[in-house]
């Protein structure tokens, strides 16, 4: 069974649709690139696949989590599964965490909410989640603001997989942070998905992060899905002139596609 479903998707305000009508599926253990321009719908579909969607905004059409409809879920059990089933990794890591609360009283306060276990486990689950993301377990004494951006990110991505969720929705996550961290961070995905076999549902502008990391490409364009398949064909045959013209504008894919 896949574990995300999602059929004629349609994302928008009362007057105007974004997303069109998108259908694909996501399976255990795989990475889903979607790529697309600024503006091409990709944020505005996870948000309703998380069930996030700002209130201005409704979707139709079908999202099924392991078997569950979410878009037909009420709002208390869509928590829950975005507690424990679905995590939720996000370009601005900052909104992640309150300023004036410990990296240490956001991950207990995450587990008391969603699991009954003595403080003493809690505290040994943030140490463990913390040294997972390779950051000290010293720093969940420290507040957000005494973290560097990759840490607080990583700390971010510590938090969200602390309930090994299926699916892990990571939207641009490394756009605000320099070359080095971004590198870090999508190894540091990569090994949790070998690890736990979670899916990842990637949303990126950046087809180098799809070339080096995902099973499947997802190609959105104003709303529509124009391409989906395995990375390497989509990579080397793209064939839509779309993803022909996202590939490219990055020099160094141009060369190892058949374009
Ligand atoms: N809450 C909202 N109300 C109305 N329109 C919105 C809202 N959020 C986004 N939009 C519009 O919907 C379209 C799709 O936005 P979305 O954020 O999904 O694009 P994107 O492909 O993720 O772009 P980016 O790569 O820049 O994040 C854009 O035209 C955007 O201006």
């Amino acid at each position: 069974m896949s574990v995300l479903e999602v059929k004629k998707l349609t994302v928008g305000t009362k007057s105007q649709p974004f997303v069109k009508g998108i259908s694909f599926e996501v399976q255990r253990g795989e990475w889903l690139a979607v790529v697309g321009q600024s503006g091409s719908g990709k944020s505005m579909a996870a948000s309703a696949i998380g069930g996030l969607l700002k209130p201005n905004l409704s979707a139709g059409g079908m999202v099924r989590f392991n078997g569950n409809d979410i878009l037909e879920m009420p709002s208390k059990k869509m928590r829950e599964i975005r507690g424990k089933g679905i995590a939720y990794i996000f370009q601005d890591y900052q909104s992640s965490f309150t300023p004036f609360l410990t990296i240490g009283k956001h991950f207990d306060e995450y587990q008391r909410t969603h699991l009954s276990m003595k403080k003493s486990q809690r505290i040994e689950n943030t140490q463990q989640a913390l040294l997972s993301v390779g950051l000290a377990a010293e720093l969940s004494t420290r507040y957000p603001f005494q973290l560097s951006g990759g840490q607080l990110q990583r700390a971010a991505i510590a938090l969200a997989l602390l309930m090994k969720p299926d699916l892990v929705i990571a939207d641009e996550p490394t756009t605000a942070l320099d070359s080095i961290s971004s590198f870090r961070i999508l190894q540091l995905l990569a090994k949790l998905k070998e690890e736990s076999g979670c899916a990842i549902l990637y949303i990126t502008h950046d087809l180098r992060h799809a070339a080096n990391y995902a099973d499947n490409i997802l190609v959105m364009k104003e709303g529509h899905i124009v391409e989906q398949g395995e990375q390497a064909q989509i990579l080397a045959c793209p064939e839509h002139t779309y993803t022909r013209s996202l590939i490219e504008a990055v020099p160094i894919l141009k060369q190892t596609s058949n374009l």
